[in-house]
């Protein structure tokens, strides 16, 4: 769970579309009412403008800055980030608990509140913590850095940690292969290696130094942003459970791996102002410990949680809206309505193959029956979402290989693109202790250890916090990562792409 509520702290980061002022309306077919908890629905179309190419000549807006800035914890605007700050000694405001702070109307002060829920508050919370102990670290070793300085400084360190967490942790997790582990590794710390790259710093280009303290940002051509495609796929719903299951953490048997369950609260009763009254109540650590234990949903057909058909959706002050809505029709309208491809388009745009059949997509007889009776034959017809959930997965993959590609191309893009991980990538940006700070956490678990010393030794078996944390460790492999069969072939064809782009060139 900790790693479901991650991917909410990282998109709540990076993207929300504007809306426009105009209210449409979803009816169900009489064919399918029955099964639908609300039969209609209105909501917000979104906020469509000219983009001024011809391709797309219709663009969408989004309301949260797409860089990797912590703006989940910082703000997306001047009012947003003055609302988070103390503006004594760059730090920013937390409540005596932990937790984060509330206003009058009980929404939480925090970068980000929209659509928020106990586990999404928390994780803002451990970011908050963190960045005020980097002010602390900073205070002590720059005496003269005043409150704007310190902030300035303290933010830069903490969004990358965020991002080297997402990067060589998260999407390792997620995506559990030796070729992505390598993959990531390379990402930030290049070929080479951390313990080299320590020693020489950023040499030889990004195959052997990451891309990461690169001398140049590169675009490619085309400034930073983030695609629709990026939004489609990850459109992750179905990780969220029916329940939150809360473990008794003081119970006589917490040692034991069997802890008792104290309660299992339903998702929505953990959503909005209710759930931060609910997580101020169960505290940071039974909440942190209890979403270690608790598995995710898994990004598959049929596993879309039924409280999300009938959401209180909010506003983008963290108000409750009148109208609930059906996220899973939503999601597809959505895709539809920003002129996303379709699945088979998709993949054709992504050189990938498409699928002939339903068959291609899957062996499960179940699905292929429900798409013919949606569909017909019409595989062109797939919608993406239907398509992401449904294909078969890569052994290790906890998501379809179509959404794999777009993550690759954007996680490398979010580094490369951005001049705080790439020119600005320095001391004199970063300080050198904030530098040396962002180079020693390698993990969420540092993190966790770093605001709750007993808590990962007392009930984390596994190595990655985004793991479940009863399960075994990592077994140890003695052969080194990148001479690993699935990894050297990777960085193989680093090296062959790169040689080949370089003989381009010349
Ligand atoms: C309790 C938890 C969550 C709630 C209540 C929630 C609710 C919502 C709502 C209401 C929207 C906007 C729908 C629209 O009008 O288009 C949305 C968008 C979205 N959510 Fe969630 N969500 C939650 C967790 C997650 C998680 C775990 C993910 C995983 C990746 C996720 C990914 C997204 C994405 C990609 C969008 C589209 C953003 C955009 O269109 O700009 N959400 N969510």
């Amino acid at each position: 769970m900790i790693a479901c509520s991650w991917i909410q702290f990282m998109i709540h980061d990076w993207i929300d579309h504007m809306e426009d002022t105009e209210q449409v309306e979803i009816r169900a077919p009489d064919e399918v009412a029955e099964g639908c908890p609300l039969k209609s629905f209105r909501f917000y179309k979104n906020k469509k403008v000219q983009t001024g190419s011809p391709k797309p000549e219709i663009g969408f807006l989004n309301s949260r800055t797409p860089w990797w800035d912590g703006s989940v914890i910082y703000g997306n605007n001047n009012d947003g980030m003055i609302k988070v700050r103390t503006f004594k000694d760059g730090k920013l405001k937390i409540s005596g608990d932990g937790l984060l702070e509330h206003d009058e109307k009980g929404i939480p002060i925090s970068g980000d509140v929209r659509n928020c829920w106990a586990g999404f508050s928390l994780l803002q919370a451990l970011f908050v913590k963190e960045h005020n102990v980097v002010c602390d670290m900073l205070k002590e070793h720059c005496p003269d850095l005043d409150d704007e300085k310190l902030y300035r400084h303290a933010r830069l360190v903490t969004s990358a940690v965020i991002a080297k967490i997402h990067t060589i942790d998260w999407t390792v997790e997620l995506l559990k292969t030796d070729t992505l582990l390598a993959g990531m590794r390379i990402n930030w710390y290049g070929f080479f290696g951390k313990k080299i790259k320590d020693l020489i710093g950023h040499k030889f280009g990004p195959v052997c130094s990451g891309l990461v303290g690169l001398r140049r940002p590169r675009d490619h051509g085309i400034p930073y942003s983030l695609t629709e495609e990026f939004v489609g796929v990850y459109r992750m719903h179905s990780l969220l459970p029916d329940k939150v299951i809360l473990l008794d953490i003081k119970s006589a048997t917490s040692e034991n791996r069997s802890t008792p369950v104290q309660e299992e609260v339903p998702m929505w009763e953990m959503i909005g102002k209710q759930g931060e009254r609910r997580l101020a109540k169960i505290g940071m650590e039974q909440m942190l410990i209890s979403m270690g234990h608790q598995s995710c949903g898994a990004v598959t057909l049929w596993n879309y949680p039924s409280w999300m058909r009938n959401l209180v959706a909010h506003d983008a002050d963290g108000e409750d809206r009148p109208d609930r809505v059906d996220m899973a029709a939503l999601e597809i309208y959505r895709d539809r309505e920003r002129n996303v491809a379709r699945y088979n388009e998709f993949r054709r745009n992504m050189l990938m193959i498409p699928i002939s059949t339903w068959e291609d997509l899957t062996d499960d007889e179940e699905v292929i029956e429900a798409l013919h009776e949606i569909y017909g034959d019409d595989v062109e017809k797939l919608d993406l979402q239907v398509g992401l959930h449904a294909e078969k997965k890569i052994k290790g993959f906890a998501i379809s290989e179509t959404a794999f590609s777009i993550f690759l191309l954007i996680a490398s893009r979010r580094l490369e693109a951005d001049r705080f991980f790439t020119t600005n990538f320095n001391s004199s940006t970063y300080t050198d202790k904030g530098l040396e700070w962002v180079n020693k956490t390698e993990t969420l678990k540092d993190v966790i250890d770093r605001h709750f010393p007993k808590m990962t030794g007392k009930w984390m078996r596994c190595s990655s916090a985004f793991s479940l944390w009863s399960s075994d460790p990592t077994p140890r492999n003695c052969i080194p990562l990148y001479l690993r069969p699935a990894s050297a072939c990777y960085v193989l064809v680093s090296i062959l792409a790169c040689f080949f782009l370089i003989s381009c060139f010349q």
